[in-house]
């Protein structure tokens, strides 16, 4: 039929690739193009010899009316095509496949590796080795192996090259970001070969094919092609991924990462010794991921949707915010959470207070002598250069009011320190307004630190109330989960208005009034968010969509909180938002953005 080839195109490839693109475009970041665009010059460049060589030695031929005509070295148009179309297909499965995963700590094998690792490299090094040498053995002999010779001899030299540098990687990778987006574009790209070659849109002439088919009338050589292809196509994302974890991870290799690396550093990257890798950084970081994922499901959720070292930054300030709160959290007594806070302002003023300021040596010294093994990655690893010193101070006051709860004097007001709406208000700055700003500030910090001041201003200033907004949906979230530890962060005030005492609350944290309550609270909560919202449009577009579906998934408990009706048993007296909600959230946040 005229013109087939560029059918087959318009049916079966352009959508598809329309499709991914449209499913990936909330998570595309510059570097996604810079990585998919180095990959399909790559792949044109080293197809094109190849596939030249195929169609005048007549291994491929096109019934002249199948093609539109123009040719390139005696390739169709629609063909080259092929070559740009299945290496942007298969790398946007990557992409999307590997999205979730955080790349740094797959560097941990990168020295020293476990034996499984080492091994695997090994042998499939021994395994490509092979097939290329079955190739060349195949050509030499010439006949029906010819053409399965030519996909083995020119394959797999490339796979074994990426392979060598970046084996270990790709095995430590999970399978699903690897062999996953391998095998669905191969087995949809058989399929569209099968019905090809059924309808004689180009054919494999006889003579230079084994003849074997893998079903209907696939040429075993064909589905051979496609596999070795995308193999080589996701091993190149790989070792992409692999330079910029390693760029990214190690501030004392790149001290400064502009928002797209740049080839020369990529080059330095690739010839970085693994001696010189900071692995206990990684075990660091490996912590820190840990303790995200233990603690918190919005914003484990939220991490994946940033890109580069600030991800790693956020994440690093997370496990920091949630490593002080629990030293608080968990003391058993006022002379303990004194003590912890007490550390945890020394540490900040070895920071940042100019007459004790100390050097980076002297610092770990001291959270080696003053934390406990499990604490030290979140201080030590704590981005404190580029954060603002002032929240961080706030953050820890938090805290100390919070500790009011388990340890205080006789008072009343001291047993339950929220006695008002202003308390209240100024807690939330405390504990979650700081995190807003300190989130802010890294983006600015990795996104665009040329910003003008006036527009700093106002994101910290929106930061603050978002995270005083978030923080009212936490506490109307585990009011009874708050309750059975003795803490009430509805003021006292509110209390009374509807006849109740903090003690009423302690002895009956569900019922009518204390619903009401929730619901007063969830009304403040979102008059905040929607006075800061509006601002979010003000962060750099990079970390825009990806804060806001950090903000949005956490507001979204507040909105399953508003929609269960009073009384309701919240699940162990949290509310969930399920899974598919929640990243319906995400994604309109992400194209909203
Ligand atoms: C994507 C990513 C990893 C972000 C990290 C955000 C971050 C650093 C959070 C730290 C949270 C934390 C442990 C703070 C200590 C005090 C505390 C517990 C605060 C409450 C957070 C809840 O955290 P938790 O781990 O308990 O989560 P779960 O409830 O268990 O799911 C708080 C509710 C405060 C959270 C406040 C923020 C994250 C700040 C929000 C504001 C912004 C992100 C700024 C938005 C920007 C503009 C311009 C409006």
């Amino acid at each position: 039929m005229a013109y087939d080839y560029a059918l087959v195109h318009l049916k079966y490839t352009i959508p598809l690739a329309a499709l991914l693109t449209l499913i990936a475009y909330p998570i595309f970041h510059r570097i996604h193009f810079l990585q998919i665009g180095s990959l399909i010059v790559v792949s044109f460049l080293a197809t094109l010899p190849w596939d030249s060589y195929l169609i005048r030695s007549n291994i491929w031929t096109y019934p002249p009316d199948a093609i539109i005509g123009p040719r390139l070295y005696g390739i169709p148009i629609e063909e080259l095509f092929f070559f740009v179309i299945q290496t942007y297909i298969t790398s946007l499965f990557y992409i999307l496949l590997s999205k979730p995963l955080f790349h740094p700590l797959y560097l941990s094998t990168q020295r020293n590796p476990p034996q499984r690792i080492a091994r695997g490299k090994v042998i499939g090094q021994g395994i490509l080795v092979a097939l290329t040498l079955y190739g060349v053995h195949q050509i030499r002999t010439g006949g029906p192996g010819t053409y399965l010779g030519l996909i083995l001899a020119w394959a797999f030299p490339f796979a074994l090259l990426t392979f060598t540098v970046a084996g270990r990687f790709i095995l430590t990778l999970p399978l699903t970001s690897t062999v996953v987006p391998i095998i669905i574009p191969t087995v949809y790209l058989w399929l569209v070969d099968e019905l090809a070659l059924g309808r004689g849109t180009w054919a494999i002439e006889s003579g230079t094919k084994l003849g074997w088919c893998l079903f209907g009338v696939l040429d075993i050589e064909e589905a051979t092609f496609f596999l070795a292809t995308n193999l080589l196509i996701v091993f190149g994302m790989a070792v992409f991924d692999q330079y910029l974890a390693i760029i990214f991870a190690f501030p004392h290799l790149f001290p400064k990462v502009p928002r797209s690396p740049t080839p020369l550093m990529l080059v330095q990257s690739r010839f970085s010794n693994t001696k010189q890798y900071d692995l206990e950084r990684i075990a660091g970081l490996s912590d820190a991921v840990t303790r995200l994922k233990a603690k918190s499901r919005s914003f484990y959720l939220a991490n994946s949707l940033f890109t580069g070292r600030l991800r790693i930054d956020l994440i690093l300030l997370y496990s920091f915010c949630r490593l002080a709160d629990d030293l608080v959290d968990d003391s058993t007594s006022r002379a303990e959470v004194k003590s912890w806070t007490t550390k945890l302002y020394k540490f900040l003023d070895l920071h940042y207070k100019s007459d004790i300021k100390a050097n980076k040596a002297r610092i770990n010294d001291y959270i080696d002598e003053a934390f406990p093994p499990e604490a030290k990655s979140a201080l030590k690893y704590l981005p404190a250069t580029i954060l603002p010193s002032q929240p961080l101070y706030q953050l820890i006051e938090g805290f100390e009011l919070d500790s009011q709860f388990s340890f205080h004097d006789s008072s009343e007001s001291a047993k339950f320190p929220i006695v008002d709406e202003d308390k209240l208000n100024y807690y939330g700055q405390c504990v979650a307004g700081t995190v807003g700003e300190l989130c802010v500030a890294l983006i600015i910090e990795h996104c665009e630190p040329e910003m003008p001041d006036e527009r700093k201003k106002m994101l910290m200033s929106a930061s603050r109330t978002m995270g005083v907004a978030l923080q009212y949906v936490n506490i109307a979230r585990d009011i009874v989960v708050d309750a059975e530890m003795g803490r009430v962060y509805l003021p006292t005030t509110w209390l009374k208005e509807e006849g109740l005492t903090p003690e009423d609350v302690v002895a009956h944290p569900r019922g009518k009034h204390v619903e009401n309550l929730r619901r007063r609270l969830l009304s403040e909560a979102f008059k905040l968010y929607d006075e800061a919202r509006p601002k979010m449009n003000g962060i750099p577009k990079e970390a825009r969509g990806p804060m806001i579906g950090a903000v949005e998934t956490y507001m979204e408990i507040g909105r399953v909180l508003r929609e269960l009706e009073g009384g309701v048993e919240l699940e162990r007296g949290k509310a969930t938002v399920p899974g598919g909600r929640r990243l319906k959230t995400v994604l309109k946040a992400l194209f909203s953005a």
